[in-house]
């Protein structure tokens, strides 16, 4: 992907284009990864790169809502795992016909595989009540919970450690297993490891489940609903986003 600005738009600021280059290529090739855990520990060293990157996100009102909750004996994550094995269960209820069949084909889950989990939380009640940035919109702490997500995320990638997002949990049965209590909302039951490979696309994608949506039709200028071809911003997002299809393809070779 060119992601180099035009020399006149250049930022002084803006990294270095091998530097640049490293951020898109953890963001592209990132993946949600369930199925191909490798037993190898995760050194605490590296365990502590990737929880840093997550503890410097973004946060509403500087509140760093999140705890993070590392769980590495099989007991626990037995415990975890049953909690997911009945939520799971439910889940393929509430799909209909062929739907129902495939999605109990998918795997979505690697809690036992994997040789670490971790829980991302989010107390609400961190600093106090009135939180510059919460005070009309309410979820955004545990959006910031989120941030912090999507940088371990990013930050395991570039380590070459994997991380699948599992949310198939009635919350209490999750906030049980881990002691969680009652005030403390739990954001997501990341399963954590080195793996085998990283697949080039997503396994929802490669499964027919859904496709990757086009950009062009996800950008609206001016009101909502609208479109407009005519924008050379258009152009520039098919080009960015086939050539990030590209790269992931590169990136999985
Ligand atoms: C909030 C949230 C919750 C979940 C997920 C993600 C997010 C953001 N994902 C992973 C999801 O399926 C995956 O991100 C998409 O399919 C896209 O794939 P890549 O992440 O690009 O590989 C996910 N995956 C899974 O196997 N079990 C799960 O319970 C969940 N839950």
């Amino acid at each position: 992907m060119n992601t180099a600005p035009a020399q006149a738009t250049q930022s002084v600021h803006a990294f270095t284009q091998e530097a640049r280059d490293a951020i898109y290529h953890a963001i592209f090739s990132r993946r949600d990864v369930r199925g191909q855990f490798l037993p190898t520990p995760v050194p605490d060293e590296v365990l502590s790169r990737i929880l840093t990157a997550a503890h410097y996100a973004p946060s509403v009102g500087f509140m760093q809502p999140w705890n993070f909750l590392v769980v590495r004996s099989p007991e626990t994550k037995r415990r975890v795992h049953d909690a997911f094995a009945k939520a799971h269960a439910e889940a393929a209820d509430m799909f209909e016909g062929d739907r129902r069949a495939m999605y109990q084909r998918l795997k979505l889950e690697g809690i036992m595989g994997s040789p670490v989990g971790i829980c991302v939380t989010c107390d609400r009640e961190r600093s106090g009540p009135v939180v510059v940035g919460r005070t009309h919109m309410k979820t955004m702490d545990l959006y910031s919970s989120v941030c912090a997500v999507q940088n371990l995320w990013l930050a395991a990638r570039a380590e070459g450690v994997g991380v699948g997002w599992v949310s198939i949990f009635h919350p209490a049965d999750l906030q049980q297993a881990l002691g969680i209590p009652e005030g403390i909302t739990p954001i997501a039951y990341l399963c954590v490891g080195y793996v085998s490979h990283f697949y080039a696309k997503p396994e929802l994608e490669t499964a027919g489940w859904l496709p990757r949506l086009s950009m062009e039709e996800l950008v609206y200028f001016e009101q909502w609903g609208q479109r407009d071809d005519q924008q050379p911003l258009i152009a520039h997002l098919q080009r960015d986003q086939a050539a990030a299809q590209q790269s992931r393809q590169a990136a999985a070779a």
